[in-house]
């Protein structure tokens, strides 16, 4: 559509969770046509300082070299290393009585310090009986030296006596027979890790510890992925130079803010090496097009921003499409703040291949939105370029976010819905998550963006609902802190929003349901979709599983119903789990829920609770309820199957097959007409 005024494009605004997979379909694209992305793999001398492997991605998984580690036998404690075949003989030296089971008394054949290799491998004598005249040998041990061959055991120093301190001959050992056994206190080749053990995946972001296990792995080389170049401009004539100073009087003239933020932000969070391009002038379209002619040239990602809305000196569109010959995927988000944000790829010379163009609005708080990012770290191979791009975008988690409840009402905004700034609190350690707001949000007040832990989306305002009420429960997005919160709390948002079904595309609701939050025994997302994976092994088609959405609730068990028709899910199968502890609770959820059900299926049922007593036989007295719930608006759970089974038994989903592989029918649009049950009279 064209504006009667001006010649420009008002887009569509697309919605955020439509952009993101945009986006990554876009990244994943670039990244993985190699030759779009040369080269893409480096190979670096594992031993260089761990400075410049930190942050780095494996390009290829680092595994252990043989003989594994720890590379030889190693002695765990400071003591004596002995063979515990040795026998000792009935008459001693010098006609002294022989040594209890608890004594032994051994000839010490010499020492073996931790970095000495010479003398340990001479004494590899068999297990012998001592004659008369002869007691067995041991050798004195440092922590970490080799242990002779054929000696098989380690008695600490505390536990051992030598005749002569200064010269020792002979050591006598008093200990109980459970101190001497076959490799007490003996490290075996390759213990901590065998050899061919893979160790780091592919994709995996090396940390100080992987430095360690690199190391340890007695690989030479690793392969990392080339770091994607990421160039900042800034753009407008009311900006100030870094070098101006004083002029901030000026009439008309501010600080360029943008830039130092992004380029911070990127530093701090992403895996890329940052290009600081700049100021650019607003007013010539031929200046700024050579602008980003030559960020392009330097860089495979280029973040501009202002300049992209309506007003004249609004070029950077304009320059994208016309000069440059890009391609806007879109124009305008569905988001407040952040509406003009334009997403570009602009196809330069053969050899620098497809660049990646972020228009940004100048407003700095929009800069929240650099936050959301692609992870392409999946494994890759034997897959068609299409295939891997499908399941990179499937796969990405695109922002952690916990479910917080608002602690005031809040006007929602009828054009868009608003990602609001707010900060979190937890009621107490690992309860409920409160989120306050940072106050006026207006776009341009950077302020509200100062202790902002998360944002949290508040949904466009209707007629029916104009205001978000305090109490009320939203996703927020974590903008950091991450780790302040219990891990069951934090949820990777595989997508922001209900995406739709697709062909073989199995969509997923999760709805972790507890009394309060402490009582919330989670099963992690991927024990979930692996488990309805292996139920659908073996089906005739292939299709992808996805946890399309996951939800929180820790109201009342019999007001569950409520909160179901509540929650905008449009999932194929929903999983409700609760803890096997919460006896009265879990009774209250299962009546709850077999009521509220269109069509229950308690054979499916019985079949979930041998299923989950299979995996965990502590399951096998806990509610399963199973069955059909009716879609009942637009946007909300379309006849998913509903499956609500103890968390401890979320492994057994593997052996519902027939439920899932319904589940899966259904999702291909065959209804449960089939199955012929009769609706509920609305
Ligand atoms: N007629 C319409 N006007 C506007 C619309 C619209 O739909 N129709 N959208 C509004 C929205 S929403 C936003 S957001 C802004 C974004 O505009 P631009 O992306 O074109 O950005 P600018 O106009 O260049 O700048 C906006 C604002 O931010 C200040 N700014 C710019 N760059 C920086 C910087 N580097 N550091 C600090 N501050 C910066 C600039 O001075 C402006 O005040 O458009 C609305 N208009
Ligand atoms: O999208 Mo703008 O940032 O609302 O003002």
């Amino acid at each position: 559509m064209t504006n009667d005024d001006s010649d420009k494009l008002i887009h569509p605004m697309t919605a955020v969770p439509d952009a993101i997979r945009i986006v990554l379909t876009e990244c994943a694209r670039v990244l993985l046509q190699k030759s779009d992305f040369a080269p893409p793999v480096l190979s670096i001398d594992a031993h260089v300082d761990g400075g410049s492997l930190l942050g780095q991605v494996l390009a290829e998984p680092v595994g252990m070299s043989e003989p594994g580690y720890p590379p030889y036998r190693a002695s765990i404690m400071d003591g004596f290393a002995i063979r515990t075949t040795d026998r000792f003989p009935s008459t001693f030296p010098n006609g002294s009585s022989p040594p209890t089971t608890k004594q032994w008394t051994h000839t010490i054949a010499g020492k073996v310090f931790a970095g000495n290799t010479s003398q340990t491998k001479d004494d590899t004598g068999t297990s012998q009986t001592v004659d008369a005249c002869q007691l067995p040998t041991a050798y004195y041990l440092t922590t970490g030296a080799v242990v002779p061959n054929d000696f098989d055991c380690v008695v600490p120093v505390e536990k051992c006596t030598v005749n002569n301190k200064t010269n020792p001959t002979f050591v006598n050992i008093q200990a109980v027979p459970a101190d001497i056994q076959s490799g007490k206190w003996i490290r075996d080749v390759g213990c901590d890790i065998p050899a061919g053990m893979e160790m780091l995946p592919r994709g995996h972001v090396l940390d100080a510890v992987s430095l360690g296990l690199i190391r340890q792995s007695g690989c030479e080389r690793v392969s990392i992925r080339r770091r994607p170049v990421v160039g900042v401009l800034s753009t407008g004539n009311e900006l100030l130079g870094d070098n101006v100073r004083g002029e901030q009087s000026r009439h008309g003239m501010i600080p360029d803010v943008n830039r130092p933020v992004l380029l911070a932000t990127l530093k701090s969070m992403a895996n890329c090496t940052t290009v600081d391009l700049g100021l650019a002038r607003d007013d010539s379209v031929d200046d700024m097009a050579s602008h980003l002619q030559s960020a392009l040239e330097r860089c495979d990602v280029v973040i501009t921003t202002g300049g992209i809305s309506m007003g004249e000196t609004d070029i950077i569109e304009e320059v994208l499409v016309e000069r440059l010959q890009g391609k806007v995927h879109f124009g305008r988000l569905l988001m407040k703040p952040g509406k003009p944000t334009t997403f570009a790829t602009v196809v330069t010379a053969p050899s620098s291949g497809t660049k990646l163009i972020f228009a940004m609005p100048g407003n700095p708080p929009c800069l929240d939105l650099l936050h959301h990012g692609p992870d392409s770290t999946a494994d890759t191979y034997g897959e068609s370029v299409e295939e891997q791009i499908h399941r990179v975008v499937l796969n990405a988690a695109v922002h952690p976010e916990v479910q917080a409840i608002l602690s005031q009402d809040i006007r929602l905004d009828h054009e868009r819905p608003e990602y609001h700034r707010v900060q979190l609190r937890e009621q107490m350690p690992g309860g409920s998550v409160f989120a306050f707001s940072t106050g006026v949000q207006q776009s341009s007040r950077l302020m509200s963006m100062l202790g902002a832990d998360a944002l949290l989306i508040l949904p466009q305002g209707t007629t029916s609902k104009s205001t978000a009420k305090k109490g009320e429960t939203y996703t927020a997005l974590l903008l950091r802190h991450r780790s302040r919160y219990p891990q069951k709390l934090v949820t990777e948002a595989q997508h922001l929003n209900p995406i739709s079904s697709t062909g073989n595309n199995i969509r997923i609701g999760v709805v972790f349901a507890a009394p309060s939050v402490q009582l919330l025994l989670t099963p992690t997302l991927e024990e979930i979709t692996e488990s309805v994976q292996a139920a659908m092994a073996g089906s005739k088609k292939s299709h992808s599983i996805e946890i399309s959405s996951t939800q929180l609730y820790t109201g009342s068990a019999t007001k569950i119903e409520n909160f179901l028709n509540s929650i905008p899910l449009d999932v194929d199968i929903l999983i409700i789990t609760y803890s096997k502890r919460q006896f009265r609770y879990q009774l209250a959820l299962a009546n709850s829920l077999r009521h509220a059900l269109i069509k229950r299926a308690d054979w499916i049922a019985l079949q979930a609770r041998q299923g989950c007593a299979a995996y965990d036989p502590t399951t096998a007295a806990s509610e399963m309820v199973v069955g059909f719930w009716e879609r009942t608006k637009e946007t909300s759970l379309s006849d998913a199957i509903v499956v609500c089974l103890p968390a401890e038994g979320v492994g057994g989903l593997s052996h519902v097959r027939g439920v899932l592989r319904h589940a899966l029918r259904v999702a291909r649009g065959a209804g449960h007409s089939d199955e012929g049950y009769p609706r509920k009279e609305s």
